[in-house]
């Protein structure tokens, strides 16, 4: 599980969908396509071909796409789902769909159980739900609360800044309407608007706003809430509109956030001050400030320093060559190189903590590797001597985000691919939660990217080859990864030490996509543009992921960065979409690993490679270097 979320540090992780939601023969088609066409295809699996076809076998049936909202939140502007008989057999189907998709935005412990109309009326069958229209979920025992929920529906998030009065969601009502119904969220929120409803942009907004990632501090008992939040022009033209994502983000018990301060104890009362030097702030609603409020805890200040960690080096030297990201490395880590791997009274402890039956089952070795929220430990079946890898979640580290470690082992035991760890079984405790898991013994490709600094075409080639197989499973499964980086690749390797192949591990940011995705998460290096733009993303940010690797294994240095390590203007360089290819360190890659390199980052989601599209790449074929001469030089006039 890998929290180095950019939203978040409680990061992101949604749940749930689809199944069988793959790419059309199109194979630039976007997710957003495919919502479109699921309604009106059926899916058929080609078995000679790796690739998922749709071929239409029946009349078009026409999803009734319906907005669903979280009762009693009127700051949560709702999830769009088509609702198709073929996907949703029954209600509770769909009411256990809308529990995994709601997770990421809203608190529902004991999940859907009920679906009210705008005006209270309890929605029983598939057939009561109206194409076009609103609805309210609800958890176990809540009564309906009559809100104007479709007020929300317009967030700040939704509206485009580059487009007249245009909604991002597709399924939104007319332009006017939207309009109205944006003009009276702002009202409601103390938001000044133009004549027309469209949030007043100030020349000077426009100017102080870049992409920007804050740390926000939620008002409350300590140990408080520490949130991450991208800050942009789309989410904050106005300062109001800033307040509002501030308020979607923390979800504050008291409602809307009304007050935000640095951490100097200087209130914000402009937009720019959230573009400045500071970037901690403290949100409040309506409750008293207090100087101590000002102090941070213990545990406060290494999340803050947790949001803060950013895997771009900020002493970058000067000259061509930019470097790799630093590796974040978590507590027990260190703790294990000054220690030299854990102790008898250590490893006693913690057999003590495994429950019974695995106690039975494995002798526990030592710390092989740690993150923010596990530790990983080598342990031995007693029966056979195999070696498998334990991860011990602390769940107290966890809080508040128990659901995506439920999703994370949700997903893993989907799984079973030869280049994705496998999920061997897992013990709960009030605790811990303990995962036996299938060992990767190299170390992570990190690691022997460090070690090596750059590969060679044809290493490059397998590597990048097992990598995109295992992205291509789980497209096909409609899961996105949203954490690819060569930290959560496990390496395998020979007896001679050299990299064989790698594994996909750390599936804590995985979700099923079944309609565009807009938590932004993920590692800033390796964070494709669609997710910084905030305009939904879905399964192609993986491909961006695994073409930023394979950038950086053919040359030493990622595509995207900032010469001071400086987050905002790396988030520049990759909306800039400037991808280049600097001499001499490009010189004697091929052109087809720079073709390769290039469709994998593309700007566009719907231009970008899908997976299997990299497999098909001539370039991917083993014979490619015999075919084109070894040395096959890039020439800049054939580009
Ligand atoms: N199956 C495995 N085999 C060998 N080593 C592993 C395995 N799984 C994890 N590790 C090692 O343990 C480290 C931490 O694991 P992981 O990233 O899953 O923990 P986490 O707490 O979820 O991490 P994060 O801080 O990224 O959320 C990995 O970087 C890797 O070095």
């Amino acid at each position: 599980m890998n929290f180095t979320s950019l939203l978040t540090v409680h990061s992101q992780k949604s749940k749930r969908m689809e199944n069988n939601l793959s790419r059309s023969g199109s194979r630039s088609s976007s997710v957003c396509e495919l919502e479109k066409d699921i309604s009106d295809m059926e899916i058929i699996k080609s078995r000679t071909n790796r690739r998922s076809v749709f071929v239409r076998t029946q009349p078009a049936r026409k999803a009734k796409r319906i907005r669903f909202f979280r009762n009693g939140d009127k700051f949560y502007s709702g999830v769009i789902i088509p609702v198709l008989p073929e996907r949703y057999r029954s209600f509770d189907s769909l009411t256990a769909d809308l529990t995994r998709v709601l997770v990421d935005n809203v608190t529902l412990p004991s999940g859907v159980r009920t679906i009210y109309s705008l005006e209270g009326r309890k929605i029983g069958k598939l057939d009561d739900l109206e194409d076009g229209q609103s609805y309210v979920c609800s958890g176990f025992g809540e009564p309906f609360k009559r809100l104007d929920y479709e007020a929300s529906a317009v967030t700040p998030q939704s509206f485009r800044l580059s487009g007249p009065e245009t909604l991002s969601d597709s399924a939104s009502p007319s332009p006017a309407r939207a309009n109205n119904r944006l003009s009276k969220y702002l009202q409601t929120n103390g938001s000044t608007t133009t004549g027309n409803g469209s949030p007043r942009v100030s020349p000077a907004g426009d100017n102080v706003v870049r992409p920007r990632i804050v740390t926000i501090i939620r008002n409350g008992v300590k140990p408080r809430k520490v949130c991450r939040l991208l800050l942009n022009k789309r989410n904050s033209p106005t300062l109001e509109h800033a307040l509002a994502a501030i308020t979607e983000c923390i979800k504050l018990d008291t409602g809307c956030v009304r007050k935000v301060f640095t951490q100097s104890g200087t209130s914000v009362t402009a937009l720019h001050q959230f573009f400045d030097e500071d970037d901690v702030f403290f949100a409040y609603g309506n409750e008293r400030v207090n100087q101590e409020d000002f102090e941070l805890e213990f545990e406060e200040s290494k999340a803050v320093l947790q949001c803060r960690k950013t895997p771009i080096t900020r002493n970058s030297r000067s000259g061509p060559k930019p470097r790799m990201p630093v590796k974040a490395s978590g507590a027990a880590r260190k703790e294990n190189e000054t220690t030299g791997g854990s102790g008898d009274s250590e490893q006693t402890q913690l057999a003590n903590l495994l429950p019974h039956p695995l106690r039975l089952k494995y002798n526990v070795g030592k710390i092989i590797g740690d993150g923010n929220f596990a530790v990983v430990r080598i342990c031995t079946d007693k029966t056979t001597g195999k070696d498998y890898a334990l991860k011990v979640i602390d769940k107290a580290k966890c809080k508040g985000k128990e659901h995506y470690v439920e999703a994370e082992v949700r997903v893993m035991r989907k799984l079973c691919h030869p280049r994705i760890v496998s999920l061997i079984e897992e013990q709960d405790s009030p605790e811990w939660l303990f995962l036996i898991m299938e060992l990767v013994s190299g170390g992570d490709l990190f690691d022997s990217i460090a070690a090596a600094s750059k590969f060679s075409e044809p290493q490059s080639r397998l590597l990048i080859g097992h990598l995109t197989s295992a992205i291509a499973y789980l497209h096909s499964l409609s899961i996105v990864h949203r954490d690819i980086k060569p930290e959560n690749l496990l390496v395998e390797v020979g007896p001679d030490g050299s990299v064989r192949g790698l594994k996909l591990a750390d599936f804590g940011l995985a979700v099923e996509v079944w309609h565009p995705l807009q938590a932004v998460c993920g590692t800033p290096t390796y964070v494709a543009p669609e997710i910084l733009l905030e305009t939904g993303y879905g399964l192609k940010i993986d491909v961006w992921a695994a073409g930023v690797i394979l950038y950086i294994l053919l040359c030493g240095f990622p595509p995207f960065s900032s010469p001071d390590g400086d987050q905002e203007k790396l988030f520049d360089a990759i909306l800039s979409a400037r991808l280049e290819f600097p001499a001499p360190h490009w010189e004697r890659v091929s052109a087809g690993a720079i073709d390769l390199v290039a469709n994998m980052l593309r700007p566009q989601p719907e231009l970008r490679f899908a997976a299997e599209d990299v497999l098909d790449h001539a370039w991917m074929s083993e014979d490619y270097d015999e075919m084109c001469g070894l040395h096959t030089w890039y020439d800049e006039d054939s580009s």
